[in-house]
């Protein structure tokens, strides 16, 4: 018997495009210390040119570089010395031939001098007399002007994740503060009779919540609000009433378990009592993961995570992490992979797309990644994984020594 009409993930990641892309997040002005990690609402365009003046790289002489060609330390170059530069402020000093001027790392380039040549290649013979060892080419020790960020340039795209250097490139700039996306807010649903929380004391025949606390702080670490969370027990009343009360307050909701189809298995029917357009999709051809419901109601999302723990842990990153960028208009998805070696035969012949957990053992130069087996019911199976290989519906499984990619986690 078929219970669902499975689709496969990436048919699912294009429905959620279809479905989400016109999704309006407000927008919120942040001060560059709490801006990181954050998603950029605007353009942003640099006012200025970095470095607003030519400046030099090394402690040293500025100089016209002509002056120094051919010049060895068996034949030095003789140069004026007229002055120096002080950091922090604008020099009126002007380099004409033979001439030059001591400058400090960073400080301003005079006018006329197009090069800086190390203290170290130099001899001074008194305050007005340099010897120049080794000759230096144009521009060499020099930023230009503008040679890091150009007055007028877009310097980030909207929908840009700033990163710690980008809040270091947004200061560069002189700007305080960005407008950015806010947080997504969504609320996580735990369902099951047998579920308590970890502060209660476990009879027999109950299962701590794992599943709260696992997307919990995955959500966190991808940039969303989880403005709380609750439990609910396995009767459609109950997850019903804890949807309709959240809802008006976030962009999504998160259930976890019940997504299945057995006699308890309430989250299908209580989504579909809650309005249009409804249910996105039940099922995906995947393992582990396959009851996974994704569904929209008005504009927001509601998902229906499979209760093993692995299973709603990796859905989370391959479907609801997306979904967040899909909200934020993020510029790109990053996902980071690594390249590693397979370590054992691991047959996948099911004819779905499979996510194996892997640990990874460095060898040499390479790594070894090898397959972690057991069920998606087991937590520890995670905690023990340094990544997950995702093995194609086409392909039979894995061969010892074959390349594959490893999603780290
Ligand atoms: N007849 C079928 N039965 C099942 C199928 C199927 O296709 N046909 N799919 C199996 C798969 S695959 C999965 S995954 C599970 C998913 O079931 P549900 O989403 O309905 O989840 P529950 O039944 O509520 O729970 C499953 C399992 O996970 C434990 N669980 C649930 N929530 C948590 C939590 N927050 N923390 C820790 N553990 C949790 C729960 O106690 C159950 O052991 O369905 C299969 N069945
Ligand atoms: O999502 Mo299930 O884990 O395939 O057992």
């Amino acid at each position: 018997m078929e219970m669902f009409k499975v689709k496969p993930v990436d048919k699912v990641l294009e429905l959620l495009k279809e479905h989400f892309d016109g999704f309006k997040l407000s927008t919120e002005n942040l001060l560059l210390d709490a801006a990181e990690g954050r998603v950029l609402a605007s353009d942003i365009k640099s006012k200025i040119d970095v470095p607003q003046f030519n400046r030099s790289t090394v402690d040293g002489y500025a100089l016209k570089a002509v002056d120094t060609f051919g010049c060895s330390e068996s034949l030095p170059a003789f140069l004026e010395i007229i002055g120096e530069v002080n950091m922090g402020e604008e020099t009126k000093l002007f380099i004409e031939n033979g001439q030059c001027a001591y400058v400090p790392t960073g400080g301003m380039l005079p006018s006329g001098s197009d090069a800086v040549v190390m203290l170290e290649y130099t001899e001074k013979l008194d305050d007005i007399t340099l010897n120049v060892l080794k000759p230096v080419s144009p521009n060499q020790n020099v930023i230009l002007k503008g040679d890091d960020i150009k007055k007028n340039d877009i310097l980030f795209k909207k929908g840009h994740l700033l990163k710690p250097q980008d809040i270091g490139a947004l200061a560069a700039i002189g700007k305080s503060s960005v407008e950015v996306f806010r947080k997504p807010r969504g609320y996580i649903i735990s369902t099951g009779d047998e579920i308590v929380s970890p502060t209660e004391n476990l009879r027999i025949g109950q299962v701590n919540d794992i599943n709260t606390y696992t997307m919990l702080s995955e959500l966190k670490k991808a940039g969303a609000n989880i403005i709380g969370h609750s439990h609910a027990k396995d009767r459609f009343e109950d997850l019903k009433h804890k949807i309709t009360k959240i809802l008006p307050d976030v962009d999504f909701v998160i259930i976890s378990g019940g997504s299945s189809v057995g006699t308890k298995d309430v989250t299908v029917d209580v989504i579909n009592s809650l309005g249009k357009p409804g249910i996105i999709t039940h099922g995906l051809s995947v393992k582990p993961g396959k009851p996974t419901i994704v569904a929209k109601i008005g504009d927001k999302a509601i998902w229906g995570m499979p209760g093993h723990p692995v299973s709603a842990l990796v859905i989370l990153k391959r479907l609801v992490l997306p979904f967040l960028d899909i909200i934020l208009k993020k510029e790109k998805q990053m996902i980071y992979k690594i390249k590693a070696v397979w370590g054992q035969n691991y047959p996948s012949n099911h004819g779905k797309e499979e996510y194996v957990m892997v640990s990874l053992t460095p060898s040499e130069e390479i790594l070894i990644a090898n397959p972690l087996l057991g069920k998606s019911g087991l937590i520890s199976l995670m905690s023990k994984a340094d990544g997950f290989v995702k093995i194609p519906a086409n392909k039979e499984g894995l061969l010892s020594g074959e390349e594959v990619e490893i999603e780290l986690l």
